[in-house]
């Protein structure tokens, strides 16, 4: 027993892209980023093999869902191909449950792993626990609730699940694997690691390159935002193809002549001045990201410099918005211009949806977020990321009573939505999450107690 490998846990935050939304997707632009306090962990420990029998298995589990087990066989591919990861069947007849965020993640890490350091790789059960917040709008009781249904049939809160995990995940492989003088996550060129190797596997997985400013957040946490240029993913290759440990090497270590991703992480470009918070509040109706995505860069495609301007003018906006709040942080002050700030973006977001025809602000937002104002203590809000009707996002005082006032406001509030399939009401609830400054961190393995008990007894 003595030579396995210790058992890690590795946690990595939520996001709220707070400015800069559909404007983040191009290089010439940023975006806002805020980590939140929702977490998602991966806990990892070996999984001890009889002698003379040799397995070539690992378990994932997120035992906070019903029937949410995968089991994976690896195995060295030919031609360079790195690790090839087959989803294993506990019983011919069941049809397969693929989570393609795990597979892929996984299959990316062991694949650089053992091309880092060949032969690391033992089996091990890997245990996924998220805080309740990813998933929920009330607060159970239990730090890691059940929720009692598949992963398919969770009510999703927005706060970039598969970004977190994907950067815990990738993270927790890593430290378990390989040694510390080969990989360290406190170190800026571990985390460098993470992110890249993180990127690659969220994008493959999701089947797009998108701005990735979910998992640069998760990794780095908050921070002014510019993408990688899309290009250093396109020729990546499929995992178990010719060369592909090779070429994900290359691609993750930065190695060899122009291959530095040019990613930019500007950590002290953002502040939360003291005294004030984040908080979001989750619309039970939801909007599709990816059709309100495509929808508004064709109209700015096809609308050319008219769109650009405004691009311009909100990215402008977008700066002034984090300045500001650097400048309160740092010097104190009212919050006037703060509040100019905030009005001045969304007055642009709300023409970008007027010209667009897209429901970025729709009018039953613009009413939901101009009510809130409204109470004493709430600085302002947002439709954070793409907007619609996922989701609001507010800067109010960091007091109790500015909570309470804005619950009683939103209890019984109804948004009303204008979708295709015919008009919805949707529910507004707070949920408990705030900003935070800190990205993805190792954590005591030992912190879980029953959790993962838990998880290994089913
Ligand atoms: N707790 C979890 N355990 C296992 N997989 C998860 C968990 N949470 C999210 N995922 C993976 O992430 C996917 C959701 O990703 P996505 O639809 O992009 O939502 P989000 O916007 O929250 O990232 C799920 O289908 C699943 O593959
Ligand atoms: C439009 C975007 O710039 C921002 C979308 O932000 P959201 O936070 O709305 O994203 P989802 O979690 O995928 O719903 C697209 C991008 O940057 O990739």
């Amino acid at each position: 027993m003595s030579d396995q490998l210790p058992p890690v846990a590795v946690s990595a935050p939520g996001k709220v892209l707070l400015a800069g939304g559909y404007l983040v997707l191009d290089r010439k632009y940023t975006g806002l980023v805020f980590g939140l306090d929702a977490r998602i962990h991966v806990h990892i420990k070996p999984v001890a093999t009889g002698t003379g029998v040799t397995i070539s298995e690992i378990t994932v589990e997120s035992p906070q869902f019903e029937g949410a087990i995968w089991e994976y066989g690896y195995r060295l591919a030919g031609g360079g191909g790195g690790i090839n990861v087959t989803q294993l069947r506990a019983d011919a007849d069941l049809s397969l449950n693929r989570n393609p965020f795990i597979e892929t993640a996984l299959a990316y890490a062991l694949s650089y792993i053992s091309n880092e350091v060949p032969g690391m790789i033992t089996p091990a059960h890997i245990t996924i626990l998220a805080d309740n917040s990813y998933y929920s709008t009330s607060s159970p009781s239990s730090r890691f609730h059940d929720f009692g249904v598949p992963l398919s049939a969770a009510h999703k809160t927005g706060l970039g699940s598969s970004a977190a995990l994907v950067t815990a995940f990738t993270a927790a492989l890593l430290s378990h694997y390989l040694p510390s003088n080969v990989f360290d996550l406190h170190s800026e060129r571990g985390r460098r690691r993470v992110h890249n190797l993180a990127q690659a596997a969220h994008c493959a997985a999701q089947g797009k390159v998108g701005s990735g400013f979910d998992v640069a957040s998760a990794v780095f946490g908050s921070c002014l935002y510019r993408r990688f240029s899309p290009s250093i993913l396109t020729s990546q290759g499929e995992p178990a193809s010719p060369n592909f440990a090779a070429n994900l090497r290359n691609l993750i270590n930065e190695s060899g002549e122009g291959a530095e991703w040019d990613t930019e992480i500007l950590k002290d470009r953002v502040k939360v001045p003291q005294g004030l918070r984040l908080i979001m509040c989750d619309v039970s109706c939801g909007s599709q990201t990816p059709g309100m995505v495509k929808q508004v860069l064709k109209w700015r495609q096809d609308t050319g410099e008219e769109a650009e301007e405004l691009w311009r003018r909100l990215q402008q906006s977008n700066e002034d918005l984090a300045q500001e709040l650097v400048n309160l942080a740092e010097n104190g002050g009212s919050y006037d211009k703060l509040k100019d700030c905030i009005g001045e973006i969304r007055t642009y977001i709300r023409k970008m949806s007027a010209m667009s025809g897209v429901p970025i602000e729709p009018p039953a937002q613009t009413e939901l977020i101009d009510a809130c104002c409204q109470i004493e203590g709430v600085i302002g809000g947002v439709v954070p990321g793409a907007g619609g009707y996922d989701a609001i996002a507010l800067l109010i005082e960091d007091k109790e009573e500015v909570i309470q006032k804005l619950a009683k406001l939103l209890d019984g509030w109804e948004v009303k939505t204008q979708a295709e399939e015919g008009p919805s009401v949707g529910k507004v609830s707070i949920l408990g999450v705030r900003e935070e400054m800190q990205g993805v961190r190792m954590e005591d393995s030992r912190g879980y107690g029953d959790w993962i008990e838990y998880a290994l007894e089913k």
